[in-house]
């Protein structure tokens, strides 16, 4: 950890060295500030341009550190300003080249230099708020002096990275470059020796501001408690900003520090960036998977996909066609059907058309003629020429064997077959090919081109080299790949079910789905289950239901109607698909809708007398819950099956569960995921209340608490990232 000086000419060069990342550690730092004084005062030096070793500025404060300085990351956020202030009042003009990234802290430095000149390809973003803190070192202080009240407000509440010629138009940089950075920062820096630098600090600056400006920020603050529910660290960045149009430059930095220490003083702020810090390490954690068997991420080696192919042209199929032509892959997309081949077209090109126009707006050259090429086709022979095929009807295993064994047949002896299943036996799929080794399960999340998640499910015989190369695809589309073991539903979908089927037993005893909704969705989640139930459709389920008999024609005579081999059922959506009520797709599901495809849920008085008349017909006594109840009963028998999957080997660490609830079910971010979450609240608390409702509950299986619980407890519920060492794994291997 270093910062070295080199000169060319009359321009010295600082390079910060730390890597992979060069983050801003304290001896990181405190290295800049000695070279950055050394050159003060060097009469050969006229100008100074600061970067980043192997191509990156910086990624801002070392995140590492975070968990063991508490407090003392504020007093840090100091100590770096103290070397923005030295940059910005130098007599000496300073530049920062900027290659890679200038995250966080690394953008606060970039902003105390006099100038900002980056390659095309840099990122730019004040990201210190998704980290649960928020911009310490003068950034929410000069970022609106630079580029306005509006733009800087956005940026720094959202944490939004913008490559480097959207940052040119924001005037957040002065100059970008295809070529050489530091050649280009040294070039320009010879261009401004000598000129005055009084308008180039910021801390000198005037904020242009608008006449509405608390109508700005109160309105920003409504949108942020929107789209992050309880985060603290995004409504304290508006106070910040306030502060720095509101106040002189040096009060306002002394605002910024008061409400950095807020966080810090205030548990509740302290565990929501406890949560995101450990959500960011967790995404990394997974990208070094392992499998019960031994097999690891440094064990395999990926191959590279130059052909894919994408049998399915309908919703998931679709999505997944767009975001492997964005990755550049060329693409064989397969239909059965001219018709839907068609429609199928013209949706992958309406979504591409849209997202060309997006990358633009971000300012990114991506023109249609860099997409991979997509061959649509009604010709299965032509799939002998993919590397990688990942089929996508629907869920139907006896569809789906077919077409695997089919594929056995045309494709290529060592290409890779995958499913893009929710849910089936990925054994049971392999065991029609002559390749099992070579077979795996992609599960994508709807819309397949945006949502980041991909549950990577490993059959019995997935080889490693089969794991990998879908992992490092995972990769090249931008999304997390997490491996998890074949199990019905895999994680994600496995644990949302006891979670579903409690949402709606509450129902039962006597809450409305707004009222269940209300609570999960102020806890942070994105929806509630029953929102979340009419978008997905309620006849999905319903046709899974009566497919296994617990509903329809298939139900054997004599079943009781609240119960299903002794166990509790409620047949409350069953009635309601019975009645035509699918959700969103009908208007009407556990709310009403303004039109047919409405996305607007309204509690529906149909519902509600409908539950009421319900009861009423079983006699079941109306129980009054409390929100706190609502999210126990809920949450804890989620979180329950959350250590199951663990128990199973089904997950290989709580990390991995996280980000996948992360990622893609809308678990808030600030409350880290379900298995962190249970670590906060505590485990004996956890275990006590599944004891509890599984005693008053015993026709109720997932309540049951499960055993890895209970063995954690008993061992006096060490931290979460000990639990690993606590399952069948052979993490020794890593
Ligand atoms: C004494 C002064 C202290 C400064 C005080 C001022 C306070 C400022 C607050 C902040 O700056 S908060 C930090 C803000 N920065 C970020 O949010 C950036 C986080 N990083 C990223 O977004 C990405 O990692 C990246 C930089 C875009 C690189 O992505 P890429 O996909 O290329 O690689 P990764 O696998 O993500 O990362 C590689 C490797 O580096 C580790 N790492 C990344 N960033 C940091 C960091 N800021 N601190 C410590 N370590 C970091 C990451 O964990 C990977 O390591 P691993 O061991 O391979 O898992």
């Amino acid at each position: 950890m270093s910062a070295s000086k080199e000169t060319e000419g009359a321009v010295a060069v600082i390079t910060i060295r730390n890597p992979p990342v060069n983050a801003l550690s304290q001896q990181a730092v405190e290295s800049i500030l000695k070279v950055l004084k050394e050159v003060q005062f060097d009469p050969a030096v006229k100008a100074i341009v600061i970067c980043g070793e192997n191509g990156k500025f910086s990624a801002g404060a070392d995140i590492r550190t975070f968990e063991n300085i508490g407090q003392k990351s504020d007093s840090l956020s100091h100590f770096l300003e103290d070397v923005n202030s030295m940059a910005e009042k130098s007599e000496k003009p300073v530049i920062a080249a900027i290659e890679g990234v200038a995250l966080g802290g690394g953008l606060e430095l970039a902003l105390g230099c006099h100038y900002r000149v980056a390659h095309v390809k840099a990122r730019l973003g004040l990201t210190e708020v998704l980290l649960g803190i928020f911009p310490g070192a003068g950034g929410t202080q000069r970022l609106p002096r630079l580029i306005g009240l509006l733009p800087a407000l956005e940026m720094i509440t959202t944490g939004k990275i913008v490559f480097a010629p959207v940052a040119l138009k924001l005037g957040l940089i002065d100059s970008v470059t295809e070529d050489n950075t530091i050649k280009a920062a040294i070039h320009f820096a010879q261009n401004v020796i000598g000129k005055p630098l009084e308008s180039r600090r910021l801390c000198t600056k005037p904020i242009q501001c608008p006449p509405n400006m608390e109508t700005i920020f109160n309105d920003s603050k409504i949108k942020l408690k929107k789209l992050f529910h309880g985060a603290i660290s995004h409504q304290l960045c508006v106070e910040a900003i306030r502060a720095a149009v509101q106040l002189p430059f040096a009060e306002g930095i002394l605002k910024e520090r008061e409400l950095l220490f807020s966080i810090f003083n205030s548990e509740q702020a302290r565990d929501q960036a406890k949560a995101r810090q450990y959500a960011f390490f967790a995404e990394r954690r997974v990208t070094k998977w392992t499998t019960p068997s031994g097999a690891n991420w440094k064990s395999a080696s990926p191959h590279p996909i130059g052909v894919a192919a994408v049998i399915g042209l309908g919703t998931m199929g679709r999505g997944i066609v767009v975001c492997l032509a964005k990755a550049q892959i060329q693409v064989i997309a397969v239909e059965q059907d001219g018709k839907q081949l068609e429609m199928g077209r013209k949706a992958v090109t309406k979504i591409l058309e849209r997202e060309t126009l997006t990358m633009q707006q971000r300012g990114l050259a991506l023109m249609s003629d860099s997409f991979g090429s997509i061959t649509f086709t009604l010709d299965f022979n032509s799939l002998k020429n993919a590397d990688l095929v990942i089929e996508a009807v629907y869920e139907n295993m006896a569809l789906k064997k077919e077409i695997f064994k089919q594929l056995s047949s045309i494709c290529m002896p060592e290409a890779f077959l995958c499913t893009n299943t929710s849910g089936l036996n990925i054994d049971e799929i392999a065991s029609v090919t002559g390749r099992p080794h070579l077979v795996i399960g992609t599960h994508f999340f709807s819309p397949a081109h945006i949502m980041k998640l991909l549950e990577v499910v490993r059959g019995y015989h997935s080889s490693p080299t089969t794991i990998s190369t879908v992992i490092n695809l995972s990769k090249v589309l931008g999304k997390i790949g997490v491996v998890v073991g074949n199990c019905p539903s895999f994680v994600g979908n496995r644990m949302m079910g006891p979670y579903l089927h409690q949402a709606i037993f509450l129902l039962e005893d006597g809450c409305y789905p707004e009222e269940v909704d209300k609570v999960l969705e102020e806890f942070g989640l994105a929806m509630g289950p029953f929102r979340m139930s009419d978008l997905v459709g309620l006849d999905v389920g319903w046709r899974s239901r009566m497919e296994s008999g617990l509903t329809g024609p298939k139900l054997l005579p004599g079943a009781l109607v609240r119960q299903r081999e002794g166990k509790r059922y409620s047949p409350l959506p069953d009635i309601l698909c019975e009645k035509g009520r699918f959700g969103q797709k009908t208007g009407r599901g556990w709310y009403q809708y303004e039109t047919v495809g409405g996305r607007n849920a309204v509690p529906d008085p149909w519902v509600q007398n409908f539950l009421h008349d319900y009861r009423k017909a079983h006699t079941i006594k109306q129980k009054p819950t409390s929100q706190n109840e609502i999210l126990e009963w809920c949450l804890y028998p989620l979180i329950n099956e959350g250590f199951n999957v663990l128990e199973e080997e089904i997950a290989s660490g709580p990390e991995d569960i996280d980000v996948i609830y992360n990622n893609g079910y809308g678990w808030p971010r600030h409350m880290g995921g379900p298995m962190f979450y249970a670590s906060m609240v505590g485990l004996p608390k956890v275990l006590t209340k599944l004891e509890v409702f599984y005693e008053n509950n015993p026709d109720i299986p997932s309540l049951k608490p499960s055993g890895l619980l209970k063995k954690l407890v008993k061992q006096g519920s060490p931290p979460l990232k000990e639990w690993r060492s606590q399952l069948g794994y052979q993490n020794s291997k890593l």
